[in-house]
């Protein structure tokens, strides 16, 4: 089947999954976690979704379920226009080339007794990307493509520091040849001019390759300079989606409101301005999620009807979606004294150089 170029590389519809997390003596279910409760989403061709929310909010189930390394308790994922849902583990290994995932700690996702050169050449044997005899070749230019040397190609993970080591999965995840890379907090553990340098390097091989990513990240100050659009996730929901500069710039869920705020700032904010956004109480425990809208119990903007509401998301003409009832209703001023936050001086620091470096030659990298 011809695929036109408006086929998303990923297409969640309704999708949910849940945890059994205590079971009876017969091994019957006693109690769950709905990780993921009726997300509906699509990543695009060459652009970049971000992911974000609370730890423990379902944003790394979302990403496991994106590519089916898990199985969705409910809902349907595609991948590039097919239904990957139900394939079956032979099936899936062949589709999921097409959609790569690179972990927070690279160190855990290489194999230290195995070079470099191997752990880049074992996608290209295992779909048979490049004959035997041009494999070198291509792990040679593979390392280039990151910003590192060839001839580090014979050396083994322990020998590289923790932001080459990440470059080496990237690597490794583009020797599949994928259309889309699942980021799951894959700069977080780097320290700030690194994660310049990894950013970076993820912009521009965005624009060399046409990759599309979706970006799950907990820090917004990032996500802020890399992502089109945003999911905003609260206990297994997406509250909010939009583009990035619409959600920075009008944040219409309370959460995502509170989520903004709680940006580290340079001076400290007004004693209105906190109270405005702040959540009240500690989040819920997800084994037990409040009824109706599930943050009414944190909500600072909570009315009775909170407790009843479904989570459906309100789509907007322009495309915006979210999952508050009574979001035209909030106090307008809220939502302009959060978008107006300064930035923590450290993260405009890291887009600086960030920028700087867009404007330089490429090099290869010895440092980071
Ligand atoms: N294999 C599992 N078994 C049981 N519960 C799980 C499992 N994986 C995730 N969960 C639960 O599902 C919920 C969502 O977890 P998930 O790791 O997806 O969140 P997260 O937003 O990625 O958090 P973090 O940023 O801390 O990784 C949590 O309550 C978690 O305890």
């Amino acid at each position: 089947m011809t695929q036109t170029t408006t086929t998303p590389i990923i297409e969640a519809r309704g999708l949910g999954r849940k945890f059994v997390v205590k079971r009876t003596v017969f091994g019957r279910p006693l109690a769950s976690v709905g990780a993921v409760e009726d997300v509906t989403l699509r990543l695009m061709p060459g652009e970049t979704l971000a992911i974000v929310g609370e730890s423990g909010c379902g944003k790394s189930t979302l990403g496991r379920l994106l590519m089916r390394l898990i199985r969705p308790s409910a809902g349907e994922v595609f991948i590039d226009g097919q239904n990957v849902t139900n394939l079956s583990h032979a099936a899936m290994r062949k589709q999921r080339r097409h959609v790569q995932l690179i972990f927070q700690d690279p160190y855990a996702s290489l194999n230290p007794r195995m070079t470099i050169a191997q752990t880049i050449a074992e996608p290209l044997m295992l779909h048979n990307i490049v004959p035997a005899g041009q494999r070198a070749w291509r792990v040679a230019e593979l390392l280039e493509m990151v910003g590192l040397r060839p001839e580090q190609a014979s050396r083994y993970p322990h020998e590289f520091s923790g932001g080459q080591r990440q470059r080496v999965v990237i690597a490794r995840a583009l020797a599949s040849e994928p259309k889309a890379i699942i980021c799951d907090e894959a700069v977080s553990a780097l320290d700030v001019s690194i994660q310049a340098q990894v950013l970076n390097l993820l912009k521009d091989l965005q624009k060399r390759l046409g990759l599309a990513f979706v970006f799950i990240s907990h820090d917004l100050g990032v996500v802020k300079h890399i992502a089109d659009r945003v999911a905003v996730m609260y206990l297994g929901n997406v509250v909010e989606m939009g583009t990035a500069d619409e959600i920075f710039a009008v944040p219409r869920h309370p959460y995502t409101r509170a989520l903004l705020s709680a940006i580290p700032v340079a001076a400290p904010p007004s004693h209105q301005r906190a109270k405005a956004a702040r959540l009240c109480g500690d989040l819920p425990s997800p084994l037990s999620p409040p009824e109706g809208c599930r943050l009414h119990t944190r909500c600072p903007y909570v009315r009775p009807e909170c407790k009843t509401v479904s989570m459906k998301l309100d789509v907007e003409p322009n495309g915006h979606a979210n999952a508050c009832a009574f979001w035209r209703e909030l106090p307008a001023q809220d939502a302009a004294e959060v978008a107006r936050e300064p930035r923590n001086p450290k993260l405009e620091e890291l887009f600086a150089a960030f920028e700087a470096m867009a404007k330089r030659p490429a090099q290869t990298v010895t440092g980071g």
